[in-house]
């Protein structure tokens, strides 16, 4: 079987990108796990199946690394946002549906505007917050997050009796570095492992500084694989009008055929 695919970057959060406009791709658990495997297969935090949606553009299909289906991924959503874009889709803007629904993007140079859905409710708590940016995540602030185990504790947080059993939670954890510039590092759940970067923890950490801070959009957030910007609008039910801003770049492509030969797929 012919299966082309690609690799997109988003300040580090990388995805492996196929488009399946034609159904044909094989989905499985396993497969996806291997293919996402960074020492038995090509590496990514994820993998994406762009395929049809009538009346849209394109829809996004994202799964975990682990093979999972996963719920919404910021950076994958700008990655695939390019990849539509590479594959000629639209010129400017799109219109795509995703696990949790409709999403708006603008093409602006090097950078991809992703409209995030309206974020309702955000639990606060003394120590962190609680919300689902299309993602669950925690959110908490550190003096010095270059220092912070972020791993072990992310891992302690997804697993512990709290949001274990609700089926886990992604881990963000805020060193402010000035007003409206936060640096931040992740915890993913569905790669189990911190990563360079989370589209839906930045937007997270963005409202939860809005709320703790009081910083105005659009917030600045480093990451380990880059700069992003998150803008957003407080609305009487919540926030609104939440807009993830950065880089989403191609950086390879070939076939994955030898790899189906190898699993016997
Ligand atoms: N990296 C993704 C988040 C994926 C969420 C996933 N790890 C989960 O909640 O299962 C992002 O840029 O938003």
């Amino acid at each position: 079987m012919q299966i082309p695919f690609y690799k997109y970057q988003g300040t580090g959060n990388d995805f492996v990108m196929i488009d399946n406009r034609d159904l044909s791709f094989p989905v499985s658990k396993e497969l996806i796990a291997s293919i996402c495997h960074r020492r038995f297969g090509i590496g990514s935090d994820g993998l994406i199946l762009l395929q049809n949606e009538p009346g849209y553009d394109f829809r996004m299909v994202y799964f975990n690394a682990d093979g999972g289906e996963g719920s919404m991924c910021g950076n994958g959503g700008r990655c695939v946002v390019r990849f539509a874009h590479d594959l000629g889709l639209f010129t400017d803007s799109t219109t795509f549906i995703a696990v949790d629904g409709l999403h708006e993007a603008t093409v602006m140079g090097d950078l991809i505007s992703l409209k995030m859905s309206p974020v309702k409710d955000v639990e606060r708590y003394e120590e962190f917050d609680f919300m689902n940016t299309g993602s669950p995540h925690y959110v908490t602030y550190v003096d010095n997050v270059s220092e912070t185990d972020v791993v072990n504790i992310g891992s302690e947080i997804r697993y512990g009796s709290v949001y274990g059993p609700k089926g886990g939670t992604n881990v963000n954890f805020i060193e402010v570095i000035e007003d409206n510039h936060l640096s931040v590092r992740t915890y993913e759940r569905g790669v189990e492992d911190e990563t360079y970067s989370c589209g839906t923890g930045v937007t997270a950490c963005a409202l939860s500084a809005h709320l703790r801070k009081g910083f105005d959009g659009p917030i600045t957030i480093e990451t380990i694989g880059g700069t992003l910007k998150v803008d957003f609008e407080e609305t009487p039910a919540g926030f609104d009008n939440i807009h993830l801003i950065g880089p989403a770049v191609r950086v390879f492509e070939g076939s994955l055929d030898l790899l189906l030969d190898l699993l016997s797929l």
